[in-house]
């Protein structure tokens, strides 16, 4: 059972390199509507959620054009040169807030198809200290490869997931976990392992396969597909 509010973080000040094009992925159209705003609408739909905190590139001039508005409150803060910079500023700011005790649903700006139901089944299973992230079961069989494009051996699939977001933690605990990971050098892709490198085991929630992120081109007609799938 939450404790504290949860509010919605999303980092999405990145340039997106590996979908190319002068327009970073966030803002390009998804359906007719900006991937940002689509993002923003299902997360501010989940009734527990109180508001969102978006990390912005501090050149970004498309978040003005976009206009969102909703009921609830949504903060530009600014991102910075990696994932983990953009949410800790969004975590300071709310820690200047009085909400460090609360909670920080932290979520890709670019996974738009991400369902309410998952989110909400986080928010059951994890709104306490341990806190957790969707992901589901590596279903395929893993190869690894010898480095000269031929397979040096087959790994065991057994009891490895796939991580999603959101993903959820207290704001100042995990704001306190990014800071020293930043510290000491180490690589946090995600924000469970600035909390696993604070000795934190989170829980593991079953999202959807269809919570996909925007990353490569083909992913944007990938989503679309999926969003009209959902309609159904
Ligand atoms: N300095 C950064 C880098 C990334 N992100 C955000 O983190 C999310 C996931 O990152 P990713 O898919 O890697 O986005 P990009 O960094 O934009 O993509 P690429 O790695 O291809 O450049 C995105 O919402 C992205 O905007 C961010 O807020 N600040
Ligand atoms: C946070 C994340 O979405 C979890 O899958 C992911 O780590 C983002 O970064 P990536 O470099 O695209 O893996």
């Amino acid at each position: 059972m939450s404790r504290g509010r949860i509010w919605a973080v999303l980092p999405a000040a990145g340039v997106g390199r590996r979908m190319g094009g002068p327009v970073p992925k966030q803002y390009l159209s998804l359906a007719g509507r900006p991937v940002i705003a689509r993002t923003l609408d299902r997360l501010l739909a989940v009734p527990g959620v109180a508001g969102a905190v978006v990390a912005l590139s501090p050149e970004d001039d498309h978040w003005d054009a976009v206009g969102y508005r909703h009921d609830k409150p949504v903060q530009r803060v600014p991102g910075g040169a990696e994932r983990c910079d953009s949410v800790l500023s969004a975590l300071r700011w709310l820690c200047e807030q009085g909400a460090g005790r609360e909670y920080a649903l932290v979520h890709d700006a670019v996974r738009p198809c991400v369902t309410l139901e998952e989110v909400q089944r986080l928010i059951a299973t994890a709104a306490d200290d341990q806190g957790g992230l969707l992901g589901f079961p590596v279903r395929d069989t893993l190869k690894r490869d010898d480095g000269a494009g031929h397979v040096a051996g087959t790994t065991d699939r057994d009891g490895l997931w796939h991580a999603l977001t959101p993903q959820l933690f207290p704001v100042a605990a995990l704001a306190q976990a990014l800071e020293r990971a930043v510290e000491a050098g180490l690589t946090v892709t995600d924000d469970a392992s600035a909390m696993e490198a604070a000795g934190v085991r989170p829980r593991l929630v079953t999202g959807e396969a269809t919570n996909i992120k925007i990353t490569r081109p083909t992913d944007l007609a990938l989503a679309e597909a999926i969003l009209q799938a959902q309609q159904h």
